[in-house]
């Protein structure tokens, strides 16, 4: 459904991705170590960098001079590194941004609330007052209420307590379960092949290695990977 394939980008003069392809897949994840130029293709994928080469389709189109809320419309969702919410507003509050002017609003913070019981239980709490783990939760439904066919996630698991790790895997599992694509940055390597079907690890903006996910491919990656 995403296609991104021999991208080249970066900023300014600086090139950090060289040739980069993406394994077509239902969950991928990109792997590698600090930076490897992870963030940098997801900026791309979602329309933040433009590439100086290479393909980015989405759904047979090209969308490579599409304006990332263009993107948004075409039903790709993204969500940045660091759990981003609006710190003063309430969880429900944040979601109602969202959710604002959409049709059938309601019932898409009603699905978010469902799929994510400790976001109903801190409803009116502030989301600055939430754990990192809950505010990654409020990230992803906050992107959720768009209902988007392919979300992007940066790093989830980023300084979060490992009981919302495996909520966080088990929201991506259920996510493909209903047809939604993703494409995952993770630098926690098990979480991400138990999630992912394929894999693509980058180093120096460079693709040294791609699979099929699963526990299985954990040695060969961290082999890899030299960790
Ligand atoms: N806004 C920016 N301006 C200039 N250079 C940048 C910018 N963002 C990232 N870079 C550089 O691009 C390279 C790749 O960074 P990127 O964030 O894509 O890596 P990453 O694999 O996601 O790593 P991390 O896990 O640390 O986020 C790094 O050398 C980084 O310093």
């Amino acid at each position: 459904m995403l296609e991104l394939s021999d991208i080249e980008a970066g900023y300014g003069r600086t090139r950090v991705l060289h040739g980069v392809t993406v394994p077509p897949g239902k969950v991928v994840a990109v792997l590698g170590h600090n930076g490897a130029g992870k963030s940098t293709l997801l900026r791309v994928a979602i329309g933040l960098i433009k590439p100086s080469k290479g393909r980015v389709v989405f759904d047979g189109e090209d969308i490579a001079s599409l304006a990332p809320h263009q993107r948004v419309a075409r039903g790709m969702a993204y969500v940045p590194q660091g759990q981003q919410s609006f710190g003063q507003l309430t969880t429900l509050e944040n979601l109602q941004l969202v959710a604002d002017g959409r049709r059938g609003g309601k019932a898409l913070i009603d699905a978010q609330l469902a799929r994510f019981p400790a976001l109903a239980k801190f409803a009116t709490r502030k989301a600055g007052l939430l754990s990192g783990g809950q505010r990654q939760q409020l990230a992803i439904a906050r992107a959720l209420i768009t209902e988007p066919r392919l979300l992007i996630l940066d790093e989830p698991t980023e300084g979060i307590q490992p009981t919302i790790v495996a909520e966080i895997e088990r929201t991506i599992v259920q996510l493909a379960g209903e047809g939604i694509t993703v494409l995952l940055v993770e630098q926690h390597i098990g979480f991400a092949l138990d999630a992912a079907e394929r894999y693509v690890v980058l180093a120096s903006g460079l693709v040294t290695q791609t699979g099929e996910g699963g526990k299985a491919a954990t040695s060969t990656v961290r082999a890899a990977m030299a960790i």
